[in-house]
């Protein structure tokens, strides 16, 4: 499946043309919004339509309307989906979360050409995911620097141990995100979070992602002292993301 998007997206790279610049963009830190939760864990919420393994989420997904929602529920960042092949997102949806919120914003997206990256930019995002899988280590450390130039954090994503050491033998990310769903089966679990953890050094910031769906899926990774976790499917399918977020912490919803 990463192969197939992997190819479109190469595709897609040949005709992409810069958007113009949103602007008035003020870049806020993931890293920060995630250190400095009012939980003891952060949240990045997804605002994801769709996916190839779980289909269609949400009909009619207003991304303004979601993203404040998220930001009045208590969530530390979002994270928009802006893939329109295999997850029905587009940039506008990340323009459109970024201007309606002042949380930061991580784009979600298949990056592997550096154009992408002034892409990002360009449309406002606060932070760029570079997933390992569709990156050779060389690579994703000169997307991450070229990012971190541009004014922009990048989530290093995961998920495997032999992705983890790769990373880490050619540079320490400041964000490392673990992603907890098997590429192949699309199955998920927190065990890989728990199995990939003590190979991190305690300085980065952790995010825990994928699959994270009740509370006790939460205290779990607080008991793991991970900084973060990226919650798509279980906000999006909640009635509200309020009552969502609440759920996930034991909260009473106001
Ligand atoms: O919906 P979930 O299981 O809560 O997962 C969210 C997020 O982790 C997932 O969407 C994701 C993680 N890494 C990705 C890379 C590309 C696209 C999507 C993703």
């Amino acid at each position: 499946m990463l192969n197939q998007i992997l190819e479109t997206k190469k595709t897609e790279c040949k005709t992409l043309v810069m958007p113009e610049e949103t602007k008035n963009i003020s870049r806020k830190s993931l890293k920060e919004a995630l250190i400095h939760s009012n939980r003891p864990l952060g949240i990045i919420a997804e605002i994801k339509k769709a996916s190839p393994s779980k289909g269609l989420f949400k009909e009619n997904l207003e991304p303004d309307e979601v993203a404040r929602d998220y930001a009045q529920a208590g969530a530390d960042a979002i994270s928009v989906l802006t893939d329109q092949v295999y997850f029905q997102g587009s940039n506008t949806n990340l323009i459109k979360a970024k201007q309606a919120v002042d949380i930061p914003v991580l784009r979600k997206d298949f990056i592997i050409d550096k154009r992408q990256i002034e892409e990002s930019r360009l449309i406002g995002a606060d932070a760029i995911l570079l997933i390992a899988s569709a990156l050779s280590a060389k690579k994703l450390h000169e997307f991450y620097l070229e990012a971190y130039n541009l004014g922009l954090e990048a989530l290093v994503e995961v998920h495997d141990a032999n992705e983890l050491s790769s990373v880490l033998n050619e540079f320490k990310p400041e964000i490392i995100g673990i992603n907890n769903r098997n590429l192949k089966t699309f199955e998920t679990t927190l065990e890989t979070t728990a199995q990939l953890l003590p190979m991190i050094p305690k300085e980065l910031v952790i995010v825990s992602e994928s699959g994270v769906k009740t509370a006790e899926d939460i205290d779990l990774l607080i008991s793991h002292q991970v900084t973060g976790a990226l919650v798509g499917e279980a906000l999006m399918t909640a009635p509200t993301p309020k009552e969502g977020l609440a759920h996930l912490f034991r909260e009473r919803v106001k």
